[in-house]
């Protein structure tokens, strides 16, 4: 039976295992064996979701020493002979997958967008070019196949019905860490926009009344993201920008205002559930993907849908005389 392993990012959990989706769609309805490796971190989010959790306790080994992790990964593969890997493409997932696949003389497809299955095999998208253009990329040579993936881009829902066998893998080779951890600082005021349920996001078409999307966000209980076009004038910083060459996002409500729809910024959406686009043009292609599409000024929808909304809030905490009642 085939057998994929999944590394465990234990600063991103969820996006670790959001890999069992790809894995299901590398393999559809072929059986195969689910191993995940999880180091020196809590293994009972694991439980019921793989086959086989891999658990390597040794708090000599730091979480930051790609050389030891390397090691480790490297002596697992060795015991199971895996068919393929996949590790998240997370900061710690984007310095462990090439050391890897060095070690293991396989190629790496880094940064995977998409599973294809065509006619002569697996297909395996990412972006290229700086995004330019999306490759697809085909594994014939010997070895795993190894990918790191995207985050953000395959759900999971998780259902527990494995019954789970826990390894425990001893690792007891000498370890020489250069690198040491003094401290940590954490980085003021910072939100991952993927993390956000609401994103009231704005492009070329809010401009300057882009600091306005703040109060609508404060009202609603969502976050500010934004298009390419306003972080290249210097607007929004590049952490908030959505799309290919930024972050590909999962909200329930994404509100699109001022956003042409560029197929680069369409990408980073493909997981939005609900549209709401603004735009003075009806044409613009963000609107044949939106759920609501209103036309018209950005900035005058911002302050009346503020106003709006503060209205029914005081209306709600205050009732007005003409709505305490209820019409049957
Ligand atoms: C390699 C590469 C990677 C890229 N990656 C990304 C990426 O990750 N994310 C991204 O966003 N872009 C990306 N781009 C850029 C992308 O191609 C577009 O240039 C960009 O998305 C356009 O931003 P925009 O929609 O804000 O601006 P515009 O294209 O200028 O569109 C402005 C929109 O606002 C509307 N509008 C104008 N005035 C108003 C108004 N007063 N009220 C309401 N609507 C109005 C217009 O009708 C138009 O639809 C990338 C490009 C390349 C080449």
């Amino acid at each position: 039976m085939k057998r994929c392993l999944i590394y465990v990012d234990s600063e991103n959990i969820k996006n670790s295992m959001e890999l069992l989706e790809v894995a299901r769609q590398i393999y559809k309805s072929k059986s195969y064996e689910s191993y995940c490796v999880i180091v020196n971190s809590a293994h009972e989010q694991a439980i019921g979701l793989f086959d086989n959790v891999i658990k390597v306790d040794n708090q000599k080994i730091s979480l930051y020493d790609f050389k030891t992790l390397t090691d480790i990964l490297l002596d697992i593969h060795r015991i199971f002979d895996f068919d393929l890997i996949l590790i998240p493409g997370t900061w710690a997932g984007r310095m462990l997958a090439p050391r890897l696949a060095v070690r293991l003389h396989t190629g790496l497809t880094a940064d995977v967008t998409e599973i294809r299955q065509s006619k002569d095999g697996l297909e395996l998208v990412r972006p290229a070019f700086s995004g330019r253009l999306l490759a697809g990329i085909k594994n014939k040579g010997e070895g795993p196949i190894m990918l790191s993936v995207r985050q953000n881009i395959f759900k999971y829902e998780p259902i527990s019905t494995a019954d789970t066998k826990l390894i425990k893998f001893e690792y007891d080779k000498p370890i020489n860490v250069g690198i040491k951890q003094i401290s940590v600082f954490n980085k003021a005021n910072s939100y991952d926009i993927r993390d956000s349920k609401i994103l009231i996001s704005g492009g070329a078409g809010v401009g300057g009344g882009f600091n306005l999307l703040q109060i609508l966000a404060d009202e609603l209980g969502g976050t500010v993201s934004a298009s390419r076009q306003i972080v290249d004038r210097g607007i929004a910083n590049r952490h908030i920008q959505v799309g290919q060459s930024g972050k590909t996002v999962s909200p329930t409500l994404y509100m699109a205002l001022g956003i042409f729809g560029a197929i680069q910024h369409v990408e980073g959406l493909k997981n939005v559930e609900n549209i709401i686009s603004v735009n003075t043009n009806r044409n613009a292609p963000i609107c044949s993907i939106s759920d609501i599409v209103v036309e018209g000024e950005a900035i005058e929808f911002i302050n009346m849908l503020i106003a709006r909304i503060r209205k029914y809030k005081s209306e709600v905490n205050e009732p007005s005389e003409s709505s305490k009642y209820k019409l049957y």
